[in-house]
């Protein structure tokens, strides 16, 4: 078999302990083979390893999972801040998003690439524009991605409105099982807000019909949730249900504003909800329900939103805000603890966007990251957990590994030049605002 062994780890299982254990992959399948002892490994797999990887005084985890963000926004990173979601979106960000093209779209979407594998995240879902030129650089990166195009219709004629509508199907269809399969996709309203009940009618009509799953971003700030109720006598969520957009491959982003109704909707549904806590406390959109909605038994995964409201894509600093801001909106320091934020970041985001990973286990999807912690800030390892938690940062990863293919080793991004790729994104950046000024 052609394997990669990575060896003298600590692995944690997907029960959430950790064990002395060497991972064997199969390269060609893209999956892990055998996890154990060297010995019970070596005779799993047999023969040598063509490539390996050590992970001596290091852990073994899962490739995190950033289930929610815009990877192209790294281009507005520190561009507008400081102001609540609606000012933000509509006197900065869509103004700057106007004067994009595909090229700073990809540019962007590189930069996010290398950020995310040099911070151990092997899988995230977009919701953007120009989502061919994401794939594109999905595809370079080795990353695994469910993407979708973002439909806006407020503001729009009802062609132009129905032309978004269809290209967000369109790109669901068509870039679907991209990238050697690494790419699935989504049809992504941008809320229940932002677009038309007919067209969110229309399109999920088409979706269902299509198999094909539904993002969109729900319940983020009081301001989305209260014109649902005065206009429609409904909360959102009750919405999404009406309209047919709730169901067991669904996932929403945010839910910071749902009550005890939605939350058990959710559940009921099998819709996961993807939580920000870094952007909703950024943009003060509030405190998501994060230990109701597990105790309710939602699937719960972690997202950064995009680089604008974060201000980076580092899953690491999202399991530690989920912990803390967990703990503060239940007025309880035992609620979301550590393992449950790694559990989110891991197999909860596999499991909301509905791709492979996760779970360090024979048969899963090789998706791996290697965490160093000989580290003056994780000395000493009490407990391994409560480090990824609480004290680990992205900058401790060592290798990242997706789909069996090693993106990052010692820190070395293997399949994107990352200098080029800054140089790039930051030359597009500039002229990006310069358009924006002039405009
Ligand atoms: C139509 S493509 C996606 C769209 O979403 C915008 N966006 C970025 N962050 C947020 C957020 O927290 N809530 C709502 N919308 C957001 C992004 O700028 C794109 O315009
Ligand atoms: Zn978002």
């Amino acid at each position: 078999m052609n394997h990669l062994r990575v060896t003298g780890g600590r692995v944690l299982r997907p029960d959430g302990r950790v064990e002395r254990a060497d991972v064997a992959v199969d390269r060609d399948e893209g999956t892990i083979r055998a996890v154990g002892s060297p010995s019970e490994v070596d005779e799993a797999v047999g023969g040598a390893a063509a490539e390996t990887l050590d992970a001596s005084g290091s852990l073994v985890i899962p490739g995190l999972v950033n289930a929610h963000t815009h990877v192209a926004m790294t281009l507005l990173r520190g561009y507008a801040d400081d102001k609540p979601l609606d000012p933000w979106l509509r006197e900065d960000i869509w103004p700057a998003e106007a004067e994009l093209t595909p090229d700073d779209v990809e540019a962007g979407a590189e930069l996010g690439a290398v950020e995310m594998i040099r911070s151990g995240t092997t899988a995230f879902a977009d919701m953007y524009f120009a989502m061919d030129r994401v794939a594109d650089a999905v595809d370079r990166a080795g990353l695994r991605a469910r993407l979708g195009h973002g439909v806006v219709t407020v503001g729009k004629d009802e062609a132009d409105a129905r032309a978004d509508v269809e290209e967000s199907l369109a790109v669901a269809r068509e870039l679907d099982g991209a990238a050697d399969g690494r790419v699935r996709t989504a049809f992504m309203p941008h809320s229940l807000t932002t677009v038309g009940e007919e067209f969110l009618r229309e399109g999920v009509a088409e979706a269902r019909e299509a198999g094909i799953p539904i993002h969109l971003h729900a319940n983020e700030t009081t301001d989305e949730v209260e014109p649902i109720v005065e206009e429609r006598g409904e909360r959102p969520i009750a919405y999404a249900a009406e309209i047919d957009a709730l169901g067991p491959d669904d996932f929403f982003a945010h839910g910071v504003h749902v009550d005890d109704s939605e939350v058990d909707r959710l559940a009921e549904a099998g819709t996961a909800v993807v939580h920000c806590p870094a952007s909703n406390m950024k943009l003060a959109s509030g405190m998501a329900p994060v230990q109701r909605l597990r105790e309710a038994g939602v699937t719960v995964a972690l997202g950064t939103d995009g680089a604008a409201s974060n201000n980076d894509l580092d899953v690491f600093d999202e399991m530690r805000d989920a912990a803390m801001l967990g703990k503060l909106a239940a007025d309880d320091a035992s609620a979301v603890p550590a393992a449950a934020v790694v559990e989110m970041a891991t197999a909860g985001g596999a499991d909301a966007l509905n791709l492979p990973g996760g779970r360090i286990e024979a048969g899963a999807a090789a998706d791996l990251t290697v965490v160093d912690l000989d580290a003056p800030h994780l000395t000493p390892v009490h407990d391994p957990v409560s480090h990824l938690a609480y004290a680990a940062r992205g900058s401790d990863v060592r290798h990242t590994v997706c789909d069996g293919q090693v993106l990052m080793r010692d820190r070395e991004v293997l399949t994107l030049d990352a200098e080029a790729v800054q140089e790039r994104a930051a030359n597009a950046a500039r002229d990006l605002v310069e358009r924006v000024e002039s405009a």
